[in-house]
């Protein structure tokens, strides 16, 4: 891959000195830029929908920290508030009113969920619910997607998307196996493949764990009837259906894909979006299962920093700043997102490069395609048909341009209610000029 190396000599000479302390000089694999053939990027500050690395240069930012930055960097609103927040405390272990007031907003917004419980991150949210999962049923399976990604827990981390579908690895070691044979994985979007396995072993499956979008190995929209399909056969055989909203959540609706789509899960793991840029996850549902969590009831489950004054702060900002005025903002952002999905797929057909592009709400995923008649719906073709070096040159054309997008064909792109109109159209003339190079 060549990239023009004078314009992020701060980034390598920071990457070299983080490789000697930090194992691969990044605290997450997927910020290693594995996916797209170079060295990382090392940021300096974030506002609006604009971010500055070390170097100096300036990007439109369709990362978000991975999504969680629903109003942009550093929102006005968001920082004040975190910051009167710090003067009065940061953590106290114990209960405050912030925690109430956001568990009555998620509540409010999320169709499906009476009782919520806050962690620290997305893994602890998926792990947590699949705990109660396998609690409330007395049950030991789980049933995942292949490309899916739910977290690092060791019983998700099989066939998982993101980092380890970037780095290509198969599964982790340091995963029991006799930890990572209770789960049990599926492609994605096949129902039939679902139905056989609820045929022959329903009584053992605890609970089927789900991403409402696929939005982890690139972006893969479920097909019509497959959620729909899981939650009923969940129902049938006694099984909780769970829905991992942590992407999706406040960012395709107001009520995630669950009030788009009408589904009605049992349970819902939620993360980004509702810590504003704070580190924060959720695992919420109906009363009935979330009544078994200690100290209500049995299932253990515990943390030092959980409900933490300043994510709480930060996520209840967040959620009303976006969804105010009948979410006019959001609305906006989606607006946008739209407008920058299609202007994308008229570049595709003007170039005649083979595109896959997907959105939903304020969630965008572009595959490039080996072959023009190749489709994606699962983990299988992302493997197959995403053309990851094509997408590699477009990735580092665009960053050379001023925009910066994740860097994986593998990972889902996100726009915020700071990107203004004038950044869409900025976005696709750098990548027409991107589409004609390549
Ligand atoms: N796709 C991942 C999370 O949703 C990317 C973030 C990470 O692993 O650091």
């Amino acid at each position: 891959m060549s990239v023009a190396t004078e314009r992020y000599a701060r980034s390598q000479a920071n990457f070299a000195a983080a490789q000697a302390v930090i194992p691969g000089g990044v605290n997450s694999p997927v910020r290693a830029f594995r996916g797209v053939g170079g060295t990382p990027i090392f940021f300096d500050r974030g506002q609006g929908a604009y971010v500055w690395d070390v170097d100096g240069n300036r990007y439109i930012d369709y990362v978000l920290s991975w999504g969680p930055l629903l109003l942009g960097h550093a929102h006005p609103t968001v920082a004040q508030a975190i910051a009167e927040q710090a003067q009065r405390g940061t953590s106290f272990g114990a209960p405050t009113e912030l925690e109430t007031e956001l568990a009555r907003l998620v509540i409010d917004l999320v169709p499906s969920i009476e009782q919520i419980r806050f962690v620290n991150s997305g893994t602890e949210a998926t792990m947590s619910a699949l705990r109660l999962a396998r609690a409330a049923t007395g049950r030991r399976l789980i049933v995942k997607f292949t490309g899916c990604y739910h977290g690092h827990a060791d019983m998700l981390l099989v066939q998982a998307g993101s980092g380890v579908a970037t780095l290509g690895l198969p599964d982790s070691p340091g995963v029991p196996p006799a930890v990572a044979a209770e789960t049990i994985t599926v492609e994605y979007n096949d129902l039939d493949a679902v139905a056989n396995l609820f045929a022959n072993r329903g009584a053992e499956i605890a609970a089927v764990i789900v991403e409402p979008i696929a939005a982890n190995m690139g972006f893969v929209l479920p097909k019509p009837g497959f959620l729909s399909g899981l939650r009923e056969m969940t129902q049938r055989y006694g099984a909780i259906f769970i829905l991992d909203e942590v992407m999706t959540g406040f960012r395709v609706a107001p009520g995630g894909a669950q009030a788009l789509w009408g589904l009605d899960p049992d349970l819902t793991c939620l993360g980004k979006v509702i810590g504003g840029g704070l580190p924060v996850g959720a695992y919420a549902g109906k009363r009935q299962y979330m009544q078994l969590v200690a100290p209500a009831g049995p299932m253990y489950q515990a943390g030092t920093l959980s409900g933490n004054p300043l994510a709480m702060i930060a996520g209840l900002t967040t959620l009303r700043t976006a969804f105010a005025n009948d979410g006019a903002a959001f609305e906006q952002a989606v607006t946008l997102t739209t407008n920058l999905a299609n202007g994308l797929r008229d570049l595709g057909t003007r170039y005649r490069i083979p595109l896959q592009v997907g959105n939903v709400g304020t969630m965008f995923g572009c595959y490039f395609l080996r072959h023009p008649d190749a489709q994606i719906t699962n983990y299988a073709e992302a493997k197959a048909n995403a053309d990851t070096q094509r997408y590699a040159r477009f990735f580092w054309a665009m960053a050379e341009r001023g925009v910066y997008l994740a860097p994986s064909q593998f990972e889902a792109g996100f726009v915020s209610t700071a990107h203004t109109a004038a950044d869409i159209e900025q976005t696709l003339a750098a990548a027409e000029e991107a589409f004609a190079q390549l």
